[in-house]
């Protein structure tokens, strides 16, 4: 299958740069120890590479969700494996690859909220405006257009994932 670039490694790079530093504005006054929370498996790339830009404290936890099949929500969110550290009172900063239709987020938002962390907040590398997700990410890397998009993490049906730019598919 052909691939379309659509985010090359140097704009990811950079934008991811510009994130951190966002990020690491926001809580600098507030907290010098956030705890991260990557979304696995398609927040993975983007978590290493943010992580390593915000200048701060960034403790890790890793939660495991899944709900696509092909290109499409199944709307049954998955979970694999879930934080295994206590949030509560923590500055908590949830990482996603792509806000879609927003479920899953709304559904990992909701079961966080439950351990009072004193601040939860969300970075996404992907957004789709035009699906109007039915939650918002407070720090959002780039607003794309509807295209089922792959690579940097995020797959078709578990292929492309190590592609290392966001490309989509023809
Ligand atoms: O906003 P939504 O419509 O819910 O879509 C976004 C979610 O879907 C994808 O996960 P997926 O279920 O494909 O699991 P994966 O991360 O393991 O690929 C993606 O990584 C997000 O977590
Ligand atoms: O566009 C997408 N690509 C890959 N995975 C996804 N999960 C939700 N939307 C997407
Ligand atoms: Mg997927």
């Amino acid at each position: 299958m052909d691939l379309k670039v659509l985010i090359d490694q140097e704009k990811l790079k950079n934008r991811i740069k510009e994130l951190g530093a966002e990020i690491t504005n926001y809580y600098k006054e507030k907290t010098d120890t956030i705890h991260a929370v990557c979304v696995l498996k398609g927040a993975i790339h983007f978590f290493t590479d943010l992580v390593e830009n915000i200048d701060l404290n960034v403790e890790y936890s890793f939660i495991h969700v899944s709900s696509y099949s092909g290109m499409e929500s199944t709307g049954r969110i998955r979970v694999k494996s879930w934080i295994d550290e206590p949030i509560e009172s923590k500055y908590v900063l949830v990482v996603e690859d792509i806000l879609d239709t927003g479920q899953t987020l709304s559904y990992i938002l909701g079961y966080l909220n439950r351990y009072n962390p004193k601040d939860l907040k969300v970075a996404t590398l992907l957004k789709k405006p035009s699906k109007k997700p039915i939650v918002s990410a407070d720090f959002i890397g780039f607003d794309i257009e509807d295209k089922f998009v792959v690579g940097y993490g995020l797959d078709f049906d578990e292929k492309y994932r190590n592609i290392p730019y966001i490309g989509y598919m023809e």
